[in-house]
């Protein structure tokens, strides 16, 4: 079933043109890789699907049902869920009341809360917390786990290894491998290597445009014109 598809969709900020006609689908159960240097409309993408942008022209469907123009709030109520780039934790509460507050089905909390503990055990020991103590990689390990406990159908994930120290990269990627068990990812990575281990399709996008897309198996032969756009 495609969970998520992007139709051919403009987005501008002011008078600047961002997105010149992006599409994109994301399939239940992948997870999809969007690559690109800074600055070519990665977070743009995530925020034209969850409508904090919409799109001037173009549409964006969840399971076939068309959100184009719709709050964000009813986008997120379809089952998408988005870990910014800055993580936007709630800096004086602790871990497990950052998370409380994620879980949409409130009679749930309890078993939401256990399943998030069993993923990410490192976690359970920092449970009282105030999230704004939290390392770097502790708190992407948080937001990575609201996302969990959420019951997202699609996580958007942004830039999770910004910033983070290569071991802690791995702690984190390890957890993006975990949740993706239980639902969908669409993860913006400037990590080449980092997205290309977690994803099963790539799109590259340049400029506002996607550039190349394709399955991350068959990445090896255009790694060098891949590498050329990341670097350009
Ligand atoms: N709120 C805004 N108003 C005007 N221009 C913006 C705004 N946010 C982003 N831009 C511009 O839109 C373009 C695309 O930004 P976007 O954040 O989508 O890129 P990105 O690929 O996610 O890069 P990065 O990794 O730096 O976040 C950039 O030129 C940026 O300067």
């Amino acid at each position: 079933m495609t969970l998520l598809e992007v139709d051919d969709v403009h987005t501008y900020y002011g008078q600047s043109h961002i997105l010149e006609g992006v599409s994109l689908t994301v399939e239940a159960g992948e997870t999809v890789a969007l690559i690109g240097r800074n600055g070519v409309g990665k977070t743009t993408t995530l925020r034209t699907i969850l409508q904090l942008t919409a799109p001037r022209r173009g549409s964006v469907r969840i399971r076939g049902e068309d959100v184009t123009g719709l709050g964000t709030h009813d986008v997120a109520r379809r089952g998408l869920g988005w870990i910014p780039e800055d993580r936007r934790m709630f800096s004086e509460l602790s871990v497990e009341e950052n998370l409380r507050i994620a879980v949409k089905d409130t009679d749930r909390v309890g078993g939401k809360l256990a399943h998030a503990f069993e993923v990410f055990p490192d976690l359970e020991q920092f449970r009282d917390k105030k999230a704004g103590a939290l390392s770097g990689g502790q708190q992407q390990m948080v937001a990575i786990a609201r996302g969990l406990v959420g019951d997202n159908d699609l996580l958007l994930v942004d830039e999770p290894s910004e910033g983070l120290a290569p071991l802690i990269v791995e702690t984190v990627a390890e957890s993006l491998r975990r949740v993706s068990s239980d639902t969908s990812l669409l993860l913006v990575e400037q990590n080449f290597p980092l997205a290309m281990d977690l994803a099963d399709r790539f799109y590259l996008l340049d400029n506002g445009q996607v550039v190349e897309q394709g399955s991350t198996d068959d990445v090896s032969r255009e790694d060098e014109q891949i590498r050329r756009h990341l670097s350009a």
